[in-house]
């Protein structure tokens, strides 16, 4: 069985405040005067109050964190004990629940002889550069997905927040969908694509994820600011229901500056995917009525990541997770180091 690894990163880095759509590191309370006091001074948090309450609310990210295996283990069991499933079937991958065009797609990809260039024929949409949008699922299963997403939503089931920076949607780990659903999807059928359209992203090698839907609405989320996934590779799928707005946008990949930056608005259509490398900045911009749900499955390469970690940039400082941890791996007994030298 292979291990995986978080980075210390993870326990003290990217902390989104996002009453200031900004991203923080938080080692101690000095530190974060000395280093953001001046940034969040200028972007209008002047007063000590508001100062207080922004500490506040790192400092409990912070310890989110720090409990999140065993408080997500714990979600997990009693899920499993007491929510009743209301459609089993999408708990299954089965190829009924895909769309024939990505059946034809994923065929080809399996061929002897597939290369980029036949696969970008069969693909015809290219919404951005490198950024491709294609059929994954068949209308019905997005419909039951949704149902199946929404009646956990409104069960009693315990529940965490899908990443720093949404507040609603459901972890599909926590919910039971990753064995049956999301890890058949990605070694079969995602991987084979992304072999062959991101051989330069670690493409060929992804080993693990982390799914989660999301969900925005009027009076919830209702977007999402610029960033970058902790991926190799991430599939997007809009589920549904019916909504207006929610456009993504996508920039460039994270080491452009922004000031060079060109932005391209990418319609997102339902019961379709976009598919782009993680490190591609993107954001979704405002719904403006109804509801969205979307289907993201950050994947990870550890051959990749284990030299350099995406989130804080440097060579990654293991520490032993549960699950697929933060996709790093380690040698048995290794911790501590990077497994790949
Ligand atoms: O709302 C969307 O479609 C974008 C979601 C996204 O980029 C993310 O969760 O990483
Ligand atoms: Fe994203």
């Amino acid at each position: 069985m292979q291990k995986f690894c978080a980075c210390e990163c993870y326990y003290t880095d990217n902390i989104f405040i996002e009453e200031y759509k900004l991203h923080v590191r938080f080692v101690s309370e000095d530190q974060f005067r000395k280093d953001y006091q001046h940034i969040l001074r200028s972007q209008g948090c002047t007063t000590g109050p508001q100062l207080h309450t922004v500490l506040e609310k790192v400092q409990a990210e912070v310890e989110r964190r720090k409990n999140i295996a065993v408080q997500s283990a714990e979600r997990r069991a009693t899920i499993k004990e007491t929510y009743k499933p209301l459609h089993e079937n999408v708990y299954r991958l089965q190829e009924s629940h895909l769309a024939p065009e990505f059946l034809e797609i994923v065929k080809y990809c399996h061929m002897d002889g597939a290369n980029e260039k036949g696969l970008l024929a069969l693909l015809t949409t290219e919404a951005a550069p490198r950024v491709y949008r294609f059929p994954v699922f068949t209308k019905d299963f997005c419909r039951d997905l949704v149902e199946e997403l929404e009646h956990f939503e409104q069960s009693d089931a315990p529940k965490g927040r899908p990443n720093t920076m949404n507040n609603y949607g459901v972890l599909l780990d926590e919910l039971g969908l990753d064995e049956g659903l999301v890890g058949p999807l990605r070694e079969e059928y995602l991987r084979p694509l992304s072999a062959l359209l991101y051989p330069d992203c670690g493409g060929r090698w992804l080993d693990s994820h982390k799914a989660f839907a999301v969900k925005y609405a009027v009076h919830e989320d209702v977007e999402l600011s610029y960033h970058y996934d902790n991926a190799e590779v991430t599939l997007n799928v809009s589920l549904g229901k019916d909504f207006t707005g929610g456009n993504l946008y996508f920039g460039d990949m994270r080491q452009v500056p922004l000031c060079e930056t060109e932005c391209v608005e990418v319609e997102h259509q339902v019961t379709r995917a976009l598919m782009h490398r993680g490190q591609h900045m993107h954001g979704a911009l405002p719904v403006l009525a109804g509801c969205r749900w979307n289907l993201v499955v950050w994947m990870r390469a550890s051959c990749q990541r284990n030299h350099l970690c995406p989130m804080c940039d440097a060579r990654p400082r293991l520490r032993p997770a549960p699950g697929h941890g933060g996709g790093f791996t380690a040698e048995p007994g290794q911790e501590g180091t990077c497994a790949l030298t």
